[in-house]
């Protein structure tokens, strides 16, 4: 689904340059439930970000689905962006005004879809969330699992190849961790959409099947391994 040949990314910081990548090359396939992993300052943010299309390499090459970012205007990455992939943030970034269902609603009016026609899509990932019951609440009377239901309910109602999740778990005790995990790890499955995580969570890497190890810009290491006895 995407691939990454040398993909490097410098930083201008005042007089100097500073590599917050060091030429990465990656393959990520469809369907994937994988987490970049290190400390602070090791480049997961800044890999998410560009393959969601949120940030352009230094040099390097991405492709999604054999079609390369790089040559992509700003409006053709942003619809790149909007037709594929789903973006979930640790501070969930919900909009305060809009209740749930409008909140899930969201991406499918930017999309130019009709209410009347998506009212069913976007109830039943409400469902899927486990919020039925609070589907006409604000997210300032949510919980902090709760809101991050919704997120997740906002990034796959319309069906994106790729979930991005970038510390997904960062504001969740440990209890609303694993529910969100395994709820995660479940519409990974049932929706057949990737999930790429960016974490220092040890709770997440127990549940990914591929984890990559960064360090200072750097892959460290590149596991796949088996997750509650599903193939590898
Ligand atoms: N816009 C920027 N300008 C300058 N340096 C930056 C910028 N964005 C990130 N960096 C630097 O690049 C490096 C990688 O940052 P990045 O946010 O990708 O790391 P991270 O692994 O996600 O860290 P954290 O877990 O703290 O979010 C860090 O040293 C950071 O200071």
């Amino acid at each position: 689904m995407f691939s990454m040949e040398n993909v490097t990314k410098v930083y201008r910081v005042g007089e100097q340059d500073f590599t917050a990548l060091h030429s990465i090359s990656l393959e990520i396939e469809s369907g994937s439930f994988l987490s970049f992993v290190g400390p602070s300052g090791s480049g997961k943010t800044t890999l998410l970000n560009i393959l969601g299309g949120l940030d352009r390499p230094t040099t390097g090459e991405v492709r999604f689905q054999g079609k390369s970012l790089s040559v992509m205007s700003r409006v053709e990455l942003a619809a790149f962006r909007r037709d594929h992939v789903g973006f979930i943030f640790q501070s969930y970034n919900l909009l305060p005004v809009y209740d749930v269902y409008e909140n899930v609603l969201f991406p499918l009016i930017l999309m130019g879809r009709r209410e009347a026609d998506v009212r069913d899509r976007v109830r039943e990932l409400v469902h899927e969330v486990g919020l039925s019951d609070q589907i006409h609440k604000k997210p300032a009377t949510l919980s902090g699992g709760q809101c991050q239901r919704v997120a997740i309910a906002r990034a796959l109602v319309k069906n994106p190849a790729v979930v991005l999740a970038d510390e997904p778990t960062a504001n969740l005790d440990a209890e609303n961790s694993y529910h969100i995990l395994e709820l995660m790890q479940k519409l990974n499955r049932d929706f057949n959409a990737a999930f790429v995580f960016s974490t220092h969570d040890e709770k997440v890497t127990q549940f990914v099947r591929r984890e990559i190890q960064l360090e200072d810009g750097y892959v460290k290491a590149d596991r796949t391994r088996k997750v509650g006895g599903e193939a590898a």
